[in-house]
């Protein structure tokens, strides 16, 4: 085999069976792998020095395609009705035609970690067919040091083949699409798909299954931390925030998407970002805006104008466009990935419905109930003309990502609630003025505002209202905004339109939650949102 770049000369790919006749780059830099990308004409440079792909068919996750190996060791352990079983024999069969498939390509290599707490480290080795998903990867997750490499001995094995097709018949997939994982011997199998979201999700979901036994909290959320030391976490489902709100000048960014909360605080799964960039603007949002304007960041799906200047409003490929980049491309990044106890817990949600107002405060017991719902809405391509939003609820908010049953993280999350005395939140940063299609996304501005207030302290100090609804409380002023979207009826031109479509959405969340009732107490039941009466 040829091989070039630095590796623990213990540990080449053949650990894991893989052979092949073409060349292995192992740990290649930035600069490096752009030179390669261009080379084989995977990627192409945009005018300020970021790397732009396109991943054809799969422009987002594909969690249909996802199935977990059904063993003696995961069988007790795994919430098989979210998670879609393989057998053993299936997943040898399919890494059986991995290693077939690979065996004459070039592959790319990266020796990387999860996990930013030292007695907690998940080391990754990721290994790829395309040179632009190695960078991608590289700037997603932690980056060991030179010394570290040369002794690197990976836990967790990625084998990402976009170019390979499964077979449903011989490998129990759905689709040509296959994400295999395989729980207990710690190997992920990606195959046709270039979507490179995948790869760290798929770290993501490894560490959601590992973590929770040894007592650590595994959770789908962003997280910063004030000047003195107040750590904040933002849970949600995509696009509901987590990324935007967690990158606050006035506070140190932790990370934007996965993080454990453990006896020592909270820490990172990862060593980078990955940002939603459709519509993306410098105004709103400068620091993201910035890691698109230079050397090193990954941009998937982004459109380039005439001069090679991303068209961040373009969104032709798929609304789902993203940059990824190391942390400490966002200028107050953390440089240990690690916080203290969070001392405010925000759940977002995008409410299309425009039904949520903007802020409201949980007691433990509505925390838990919203935790477990994971509610946000979709909305629809506009081009579709397509006006009617669509309620989402994912238990955990990130039900795809959990291994386990909603209740281990459930409980985990309610005791460390309780330890250590977090006030929680819930933030709308959906539509104000109206649903979808009448209304307005609600400014981000205004989000900021409110959170800044939850997060000093000062909001607890104002008055609130008890929503009729949902049973929270609502603050009724908030200094620097704008007294009507915190109720947000008195934002509706249509009163009675506004009432029926909340009682709609309390219909839909008692619906949701009926899977849950025999897995929580007579408290977290209390929490639901009441059925009103009648409207009026
Ligand atoms: N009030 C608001 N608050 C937050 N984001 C908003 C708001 N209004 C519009 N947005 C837009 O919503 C999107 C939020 O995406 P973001 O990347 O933060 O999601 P995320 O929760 O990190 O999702 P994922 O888990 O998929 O990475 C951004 O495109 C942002 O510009
Ligand atoms: O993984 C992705 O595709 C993006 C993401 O963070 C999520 O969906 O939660
Ligand atoms: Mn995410």
């Amino acid at each position: 085999m040829s091989e070039v770049g630095t590796r623990n000369p213990a540990c080449a790919i053949d650990r894991i069976g893989l052979k092949t006749s073409g060349v292995v780059r192992y740990n290649f830099g930035a600069a490096a792998l752009y030179e390669e990308s261009i080379r084989r004409n995977e990627a192409r440079l945009t005018a300020h020095g970021a790397l732009v792909a396109e991943t054809g068919q799969h422009t987002g996750r594909s969690p249909k395609d996802k199935f977990v190996v059904r063993d003696a060791a995961t069988e007790p352990h795994v919430w098989w009705d979210n998670n879609k079983a393989i057998s053993p024999a299936q997943f040898e069969t399919l890494l059986a035609d991995f290693r077939a498939h690979a065996a004459d390509k070039d592959l790319y290599v990266q020796d990387l970690v999860g996990g930013a707490d030292a007695e907690l480290k998940l080391p990754t080795r990721v290994i790829t067919e395309f040179a632009w998903h190695s960078l991608f990867i590289r700037n997603l997750l932690i980056r060991p040091g030179k010394t570290e490499l040369e002794q690197f001995v990976p836990e967790m094995t990625i084998i990402d083949l976009p170019s390979f097709r499964a077979d449903p018949a011989r490998h129990g997939s759905r689709t040509e699409t296959v994400i295999a994982v395989d729980l207990t011997r710690k190997i992920v199998l990606i195959g046709g798909t270039s979507y490179a979201g995948e790869m760290k999700k798929s770290v993501f979901t490894m560490l959601n299954y590992l973590l929770p036994e040894k007592g650590v909290m595994p959770m789908h959320c962003s997280a910063n931390e004030g000047a003195g030391g107040d750590a904040a976490i933002f849970f949600g489902l995509s696009g509901t925030g987590k990324t935007t709100l967690s990158a606050d000048p006035s506070r140190t960014l932790i990370g934007d998407d996965e993080h454990g909360w453990g006896p020592h605080g909270i820490f990172n799964f990862e060593g980078g970002c990955y940002a939603k960039t459709i519509k993306l603007s410098a105004e709103a949002e400068p620091e993201i805006f910035a890691t698109t304007q230079r050397f090193g960041t990954v941009l998937e799906n982004v459109i380039l104008d005439a001069d090679g200047a991303p068209d961040f409003n373009d969104g032709r490929l798929t609304e789902n466009t993203r940059c990824a980049y190391p942390l400490d491309f966002i200028p107050n990044a953390s440089k240990t990935g690690r916080a203290s106890h969070p001392k405010n817990i925000i759940m977002l949600t995008a409410d299309a419905f425009g039904v949520m107002p903007p802020i409201a405060r949980l007691t433990p017991a509505q925390a838990m109930y919203h935790f477990l719902s994971g509610y946000t809405a979709k909305v629809a391509g506009t081009e579709k003309g397509v006006t009617e939003p669509e309620a989402t609820f994912s238990t955990c908010f990130g039900a795809p990502f959990m291994p386990r049953h909603p209740s281990e993280y459930g409980n985990l999350l309610r005791e460390l609630i309780a330890l250590h005395g977090a006030d929680c939140w819930l933030v709308n940063t959906g539509w104000t003025g109206g649903a979808y299609g009448t209304g307005k996304r609600m400014p981000i501005k205004a989000t900021r505002a409110l959170l800044a207030a939850a997060l000093d302290g000062s909001l607890k100090a104002t008055e609130f209202r008890t929503d009729a609804n949902f049973g929270f409380e609502v603050p009724v002023a908030v200094p620097g905004v704008d007294s009507a979207i915190l109720d947000p009826r008195s934002t509706w031109a249509d009163k009675a339109g506004y009432d029926r479509q909340a009682a709609r959405l309390v219909g839909m969340f008692a619906v949701n939650f009926e899977k849950f009732e025999s897995h929580v107490d007579a408290v977290v039941l209390g929490a639901a949102p009441r059925m009103q009466e009648a409207a009026e």
